[in-house]
């Protein structure tokens, strides 16, 4: 079930259609939309009318998306009915709630038919226009996606650079955007520049509101997100979960090493540091020169009854619970304490805020970073909870326009390692367990 799951939003179905010319980030913010709503299990899809039209035509020149080519417009109308026919069979076969129709959609004409396509199968139409007029923005995101396109494959990048603004071209004769007067009976949203300011039309639910902040948070400046785990606390060592406890000896020297690390990979960048409110993340950032936040939502899972035991010892005091967390471990909650799905729903604002930001260091928790990393390499629910997070790590995720490139920088200090396996309730005992979950980690990469 997902957290949205009031009952006047049960049976909604939105499809959010995109709209504007090419190389305003539309693929960019729709990817986006279909990775957060999926982090909060809300079914989401996006289709790309581009990748349908590939199946047909390929690297096709500037001439080809000319609205007087007979040709090219009978491809391009096919495509986008095929994207539509698969978005609609998504929706009924698959209980789909939110599907995105990633296409360019710039004429009237073509708004309409969706709308009614929309309307007949019982879809709320969303449209959401991404307009731009910064020229940086727009030559930057044609060199980051378009010439990596597989419109461009093997084509020199100025060649693709010049094909791609003469295509622009094209689309912007034909043109018509979202207008306040015109389409004022539509739901829909425009962003100007990304977000530099947003207008909001007759967005009726809450789902829709939610997609709508979440895009007006969205910037595409180039920024890096590190995350760590505290340095290995005496509760680590100690084979116990949650509490409060300072760091071990060797955790205080990852504490140490910690501001060297991120000087060496960062340089002079100003970063601001994130921590959660307990002991041990606070220590791990006490000699970092940078300014500091405590945020409660980023505390670690609450093990509730089980705080403080080891898995062992839960194993024998609750031995259902036990074997129920490794059947489920995402939903399962703690007697008195929280699920992992209670930790994503708590992150929401942190999202959020990570999005508005740009460099950020947060020293959080085994359990909440796996779920804040989910959100950025779109690792499945069912799978975040087992994704390995080694201690004594610095991971720099860097978001860019198709998914978040990952690095890992290890401190070389000494770890035990907390990951537990699932149908047993014994932990590694020392950082070589480590170095294999780093492989399985980077493997999540997109
Ligand atoms: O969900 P699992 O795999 O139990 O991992 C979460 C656990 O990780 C721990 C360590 O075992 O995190 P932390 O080191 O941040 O304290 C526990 O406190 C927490 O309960």
């Amino acid at each position: 079930m997902s957290p949205y799951t009031v009952s006047n939003v049960q049976d909604l179905r939105i499809c959010v259609v995109m709209v504007g010319l090419p190389a305003r980030g539309k693929s960019f913010i729709s990817q986006k939309i279909v990775r957060y709503l999926s982090w909060l299990l809300i079914k989401a899809k996006c289709f790309n009318v581009g990748s349908y039209r590939r199946e047909t035509t390929q690297q096709p020149n500037a001439d080809f998306f000319d609205a007087n080519n007979k040709e090219g417009l009978k491809i391009r109308q096919l495509a986008v009915t095929n994207a539509i026919t698969d978005m609609m069979d998504w929706f009924n076969k698959e209980n789909g709630v939110v599907a995105i129709l990633d296409a360019t959609n710039t004429t009237r004409e073509r708004r309409n038919w969706v709308l009614k396509l929309c309307r007949q199968n019982r879809i709320e139409p969303m449209f959401l226009e991404s307009w731009c007029d910064d020229q940086d923005l727009i030559l930057r995101n044609i060199a980051e996606v378009k010439t990596t396109s597989p419109d461009y494959v093997g084509v020199e990048p100025e060649v693709a650079t010049k094909d791609f603004l003469n295509r622009i071209k094209k689309y912007e004769k034909i043109y018509e955007p979202l207008d306040e007067t015109y389409d004022q009976d539509l739901t829909f949203a425009k962003l100007i520049n990304i977000a530099q300011q947003v207008i909001a039309n007759k967005i009726q639910s809450y789902l829709e509101s939610r997609i709508v902040f979440y895009v007006m948070n969205l910037h595409i400046k180039p920024r890096c997100i590190y995350l760590s785990r505290h340095g290995e606390s005496i509760y680590n060592l100690e084979k116990k979960i949650g509490g409060d406890s300072s760091l071990s000896p060797r955790g205080l020297k990852y504490a140490e090493k910690l501001p060297e690390l991120v000087k060496q990979d960062a340089g002079d960048v100003d970063l601001t540091v994130w921590t959660s409110t307990l002991i041990r993340t606070q220590e791990t950032a006490q000699y970092l020169p940078y300014k500091q936040l405590q945020w409660k939502a980023l505390d670690e899972l609450d093990a509730g009854v089980c705080d403080g035991m080891t898995y062992e010892e839960i194993e024998k005091e609750f031995p259902e619970d036990f074997r129920a967390r490794d059947e489920n471990k995402y939903e399962y909650r703690y007697r008195g304490g929280e699920s992992y799905r209670d930790v994503v729903i708590r992150l929401e604002p942190i999202i959020m805020e990570l999005e508005r930001q740009e460099n950020i260091l947060i020293i959080t928790h085994q359990a909440v970073l796996r779920c804040i990393y989910a959100y950025f390499m779109n690792v499945p629910q069912e799978e975040s909870p087992w994704v390995a997070i080694p201690l004594h790590t610095l991971i720099k995720l860097e978001p860019r326009a198709y998914g978040t490139k990952v690095t890992l920088i290890k401190a070389d200090i000494p770890a035990v390692s907390t990951y537990k396996e699932k149908g047993t309730s014994q932990v590694g005992e020392d950082d070589k367990s480590t170095n294999i979950k780093t492989r399985n980690l980077l493997m999540t990469s997109l």
